[in-house]
């Protein structure tokens, strides 16, 4: 088992390893102490609850590294857990938790301007190891990443789609989306340029065609774009997302669609709306994690009501784009 594995509370390995958490509860292992590290548990097990299981203390700790070893030659379709482990603010002050995001599950990130969430995007980004100025260590189901995946080129398991997109190529949309479609080996690639581009057309206000230049797209259709491809074209398991602008894209269904696929999405956000459509958001304070809330029910409510008032703000936006007067709203 690596070093890092052994170091980490129970809770957080039993959470991260779906494969270890069915073996400890085949043994009848439950209700372990969530903060105690592997270690300090193995250690402290009693030699009569070993006897019962027909193990030793050498036999279960090598159980377990076989386990973790197995489970760090992910590839990009089984990555089920990331961890956000042992980081610390610009203070020295450590992250309040580890955090464990699923597949299929939304967390969005916020904070004030300043407040660490771009460093908490960037460590997810390169697979920190430490070795970034938050220290923190980022786990693939619980273990840490092998150089390959961190490094190799072809094992892009992050995908960011970030603020200030421009495009370096001058390719037409569906000759942009066929490239990318013939380096992933993708069957039927007029089939899914189709798609990609009907779906980035159903979250953008604005339509766009395939013939039209990467180039020429607005900020919100290049962002629909990215997002269409990144949900249905990029393998990476790992999506993260810095903001979403709330002019003309549509932020529910990019967000829902990113999940159908089976995504861990991470959201950095100044909007309250796409804040609270994340299954749970973390709160950034001085580089560090200082909370991490689900969104209530309550919260639920308040956001049909903001996505209400959305509706109506956009209709406004629409109208005035189309050079009519409003005397009302
Ligand atoms: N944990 C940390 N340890 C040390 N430095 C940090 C940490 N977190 C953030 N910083 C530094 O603080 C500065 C601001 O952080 P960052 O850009 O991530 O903030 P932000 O919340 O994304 O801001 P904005 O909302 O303006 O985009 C950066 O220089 C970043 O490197």
């Amino acid at each position: 088992m690596t070093r890092v594995a052994l170091d980490l509370p129970l809770g957080t390995l039993i959470q991260g390893w779906p494969r270890i958490a069915a073996f400890l509860d085949g043994l009848g292992l439950t209700g372990l102490p969530p903060d105690r590290s592997v270690r300090e548990w193995l250690a402290d097990l009693p030699d009569a609850r070993l006897h019962d299981m027909g193990l030793d203390r050498e036999q279960l700790a090598a159980h377990l590294r076989h386990l973790t070893d197995s489970t760090a030659e992910v590839t990009s379709e089984t990555i089920q857990t990331v961890t956000i482990h042992g980081g610390r603010g610009k203070s020295g002050d450590s992250d309040s938790a580890d955090l464990v995001v699923r597949a299929g599950e939304i967390v969005c990130v916020v904070g004030p301007t300043g407040s660490g969430k771009s460093r908490l995007l960037a460590d997810v980004e390169c697979l920190a190891q430490g070795d970034t100025p938050s220290g923190r260590r980022i786990l693939l189901n619980g273990a840490a990443p092998t150089a390959a995946q961190r490094f190799a080129p072809g094992c892009k398991l992050v995908a960011q789609i970030s603020q200030n997109m421009n495009f370096v190529v001058d390719l037409t949309v569906g000759a942009f989306l066929a490239t990318h479609a013939r380096c992933r080996q993708v069957h039927r690639q007029d089939d899914v340029v189709e798609r990609v581009v009907a779906v980035a057309n159903t979250l953008a206000g604005e339509r766009f065609g395939p013939d039209v230049s990467v180039t020429q797209l607005s900020g919100g259709q290049a962002r629909a774009l990215m997002i269409a491809d990144a949900a249905l074209l990029t393998a990476s398991p790992i999506i993260l997302i810095d903001e979403i602008e709330n002019a003309g894209i549509n932020r529910r269904q990019a967000l829902d669609l990113l999940v159908a696929e089976d995504k861990i999405v991470l959201v950095s956000t100044h909007d309250p709306l796409l804040a609270l459509l994340g299954h749970r958001r973390v709160i950034v304070r001085h580089g560090r994690v200082a909370d991490v809330l689900a969104t209530s029910d309550r919260e639920k409510t308040v956001l049909q009501r903001l996505e209400g008032i959305d509706a109506r703000i956009a209709g406004l936006r629409n109208r005035l784009r189309h050079g009519e007067r409003v005397d009302d709203v």
